[in-house]
């Protein structure tokens, strides 16, 4: 996938930036010609690429930065935060309430994958207890039924369209009526992709989307389009209000930057990505975790540069090394918290809602106030807290004694999840070229029973590196 080429070479360009010596207006605007070529070479429309250039430079202005402001991050910062911007305009995307009749229209050209992704988000929302339902107006292209009957039997999601109706008005009115009444939440309504004339298909959604009344319309491309992605989706935002935007066949070679267009001409976010025929295959979309990973904040070797950025030099207690050498005590992990939740989130945390991550984490960090400092230089600081030493720091950090156990037991959890070898290979890992197999092999059978089998190690990796490893499957 072109994308994640388009992310090296910016990630390049930024590693490029931060190891100036000095960063002037040279080092800056080369900087931005560089990422302004990525964008290019992945097909992002050079209007766009303009407007990210002076957003950044206004944003960055460093004739006005007094001395002493970290320019380097100043400028890592605009760019991400534009990056994410290109991909989710800001506009709050309809949100669905389960049990409450919702009607969801897809829009999109013939053979963007449509047919397939209604199914695929109909079995997405199946897939979370609720009640979806799926309506073929698509009277246009024989067989379009038949395909989504296929689909919808494959996913067992219920169906309504007709062999003989011509008026694609009429199915639509009709098969949303009937799943209202049958209480289905997610009504899913298909609709034609090409028409004799193309005035002739921008009317017929103008008039689906009159009888269905759809609380959301979603446009659906095809990740190769490229350029033309812009004029696409701003023709079906003309006739029918868009509001989101699901990519399909990121699974190709499609150089994907077509759907950064497309966001922009319909100033709606992306929601989902199709990755594969299955019906499975198929991924929630988020842009700021999106771009993190494309530009490798989310990557362990990213994470060591940011260590050195966020984590003042007097303070670094050397978490770079302990990581490489595979030695993770209380306070690396802590720096390494700290560096994840301000960069991404707290990734490096068990699962649970972000916020719940942060909060938990403060906890953990009042309470490593309260530590020695051979407590939290220790690898095994399990091994020196007697019942006392526990009591103290809860009593010294105002908490109680099972948020100490729960904070010990969470540190515990996580060397154990992530074993030496393991940091280690991590940080070893070329992009895209870690040996992940070499690395199963590694672990001891249980531990990797434990993290669920090779499947589960790759998720894991993904999740720490925010890269596929081709090599695992
Ligand atoms: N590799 C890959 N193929 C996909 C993906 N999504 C859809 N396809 C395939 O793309 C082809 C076209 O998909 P359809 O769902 O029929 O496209 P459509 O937009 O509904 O086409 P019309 O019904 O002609 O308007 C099919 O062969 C799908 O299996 C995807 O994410 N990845």
């Amino acid at each position: 996938m072109v994308l994640a080429e388009m992310g090296d070479r910016i990630k390049g360009a930024l590693q490029q930036m931060r190891n100036a010596t000095v960063v002037d207006e040279r080092v800056f605007t080369e900087c931005l010609n560089e990422i302004s070529r990525a964008l290019m070479a992945a097909d992002v429309q050079i209007r766009m690429i303009g407007t990210m250039q002076a957003n950044i430079r206004k944003i960055v202005n460093l004739k006005e930065r007094a001395a002493g402001h970290n320019k380097r991050k100043i400028i890592q910062q605009a760019v991400f935060d534009e990056l994410c911007c290109m991909l989710d305009p800001g506009k709050p995307v309809f949100v669905p309430r389960k049990g409450q009749p919702t009607v969801v229209m897809f829009v999109g050209l013939q053979g963007s994958g449509k047919t397939t992704t209604c199914a695929k988000y109909a079995s997405y929302y199946q897939r979370k207890g609720w009640k979806p339902a799926l309506v073929c107006a698509d009277t246009f292209r024989a067989g379009a039924f038949d395909q989504l009957k296929q689909n919808a039997e494959k996913v067992r999601v219920p169906f309504y369209g007709s062999y003989t109706e011509t008026d694609p008005v009429k199915v639509a009115e009709e098969g949303v009526e009937r799943f209202k009444k049958e209480r289905c939440d997610m009504i899913v309504v298909d609709t034609s992709g090409r028409h004799k004339q193309e005035a002739a298909l921008f009317e017929e959604m103008r008039q689906v989307a009159e009888v269905t009344n759809p609380d959301l319309v979603v446009f659906v491309m095809d990740s190769s389009i490229g350029q033309a992605a812009f004029d696409q989706a701003q023709a079906f935002k003309q006739s029918v209000a868009v509001g989101a935007v699901v990519v399909t066949k990121m699974d190709g070679h499609a150089k994907g930057g077509g759907a950064l267009s497309a966001v922009a001409a319909t100033k709606s976010p992306v929601i989902f990505l199709g990755t594969g025929e299955h019906m499975d295959e198929f991924e929630a979309f988020e842009a700021k975790g999106f771009v993190s990973r494309l530009l490798g904040v989310g990557d362990l070797s990213g994470l060591m540069d940011r260590i050195q950025e966020a984590v003042p030099l007097d303070q670094q207690f050397e978490t770079g090394k302990k990581l490489q050498e595979g030695n993770l005590t209380l306070r690396s992990w802590c720096e390494l918290n700290q560096i994840s939740i301000q960069t991404m989130g707290p990734v490096l945390m068990s699962k649970g809602g972000e916020k719940e991550g942060q909060a938990k984490f403060k906890r953990y960090m009042t309470m490593m106030d309260s530590m020695t400092a051979e407590e939290l230089d220790s690898t095994n600081p399990c091994k020196l807290m007697k019942d006392s030493r526990i009591n103290r720091i809860a009593r010294g950090s105002g908490r109680h004694l099972h948020d100490v156990h729960e904070m010990l037991e969470a540190f515990r959890k996580f060397k154990e999840m992530v074993p030496a070898k393991m940091l280690k290979g991590l940080k070893n890992s070329k992009s895209g070229g870690m040996n992940a197999q070499h690395l199963s092999n590694a672990l001891p059978p249980q531990m990797l029973q434990q993290i669920g089998g090779v499947s589960g190690l790759q998720r894991m990796m993904k999740e720490f590196s925010g890269r596929n490893f081709p090599g695992l499957k």
